[in-house]
């Protein structure tokens, strides 16, 4: 069975990128490069790490009017990732004309709430809804809008499933039991995301700062 785990690969260098990549290819399902490495690398980073055989999760959290995020989309095209990343809270019709410019093969999928984010730091930035009304609110926007699914908390997760089931549900900020939450807030663990409906896991440093990152993708595959 293939491996749920998309191994986050956030650094900027590219030989670091595919040293981790190289160490735990057997045991995860996917590669999640974000904008700390699309940013020091670009398409030539992309490709690069296409080598290694696995889906590309290209994390660029596009947010901006329509206009540009559609023309940056398709900029991407090339690159045909498996799943791309765009801000729910950009709108309407940002994700409508998002899907509209991505790639038949790739899934556009809405960033909700931040798993760093809690209720409260919600509220500074003018949010009055909790987390899990407002991942809600912008599941059923994305939804409606023609996307593929979001990424969402794993405390949300069978929530959003339970009013969307055919969509596709991404959950990063898993921690294993007792790991370093880090600046993430909202965090449960692997087994929890899968059995809350997540589609896939996106795991960062628990794999990346891990002593042997290969033994402890073996030990998250092993517990779901
Ligand atoms: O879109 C994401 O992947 C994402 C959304 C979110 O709400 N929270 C979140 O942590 N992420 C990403 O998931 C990864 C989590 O990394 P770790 O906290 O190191 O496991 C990072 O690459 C984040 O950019």
């Amino acid at each position: 069975m293939t491996s749920p785990v998309y191994v986050a690969i956030d650094t900027p260098d590219l030989a670091k990128a595919q040293h981790l990549a190289g160490q735990v290819r057997h045991h995860v399902g996917g590669l999640k490069l974000g904008l700390e490495f699309f940013c020091a690398n670009g398409h030539h980073g992309v490709h690069e790490m296409t080598k290694f055989g696995l889906p590309i999760f290209l994390d660029l959290k596009l947010h901006d009017i329509p206009n540009t995020v559609a023309k940056a989309v398709q900029a991407l095209h090339m690159l045909e990732p498996a799943i791309l990343t765009v801000h729910a809270a950009g709108g309407r019709a940002m994700l409508e004309d998002a899907k509209a410019a991505a790639g038949v093969n790739t899934k556009v999928v809405a960033v909700t709430v931040l798993t760093s984010l809690d209720d409260g730091d919600l509220s500074d930035i003018g949010v009055a809804a909790n987390a899990p009304d407002q991942v809600r609110r912008l599941a059923d926007l994305a939804q409606d809008a023609g996307l593929d699914g979001i990424v969402c908390s794993g405390e949300e997760v069978a929530m959003a499933k339970k009013a969307w089931a055919d969509g596709f549900f991404v959950v990063p900020g898993v921690r294993p039991a007792g790991g370093a939450m880090g600046d993430q807030k909202r965090a449960v663990t692997p087994r929890q995301a899968l059995d809350n409906g997540a589609s896939i896991l996106v795991v960062g440093r628990p794999i990346s700062l891990a002593d042997d990152p290969d033994l402890a993708a073996r030990a998250i595959e092993a517990t779901l």
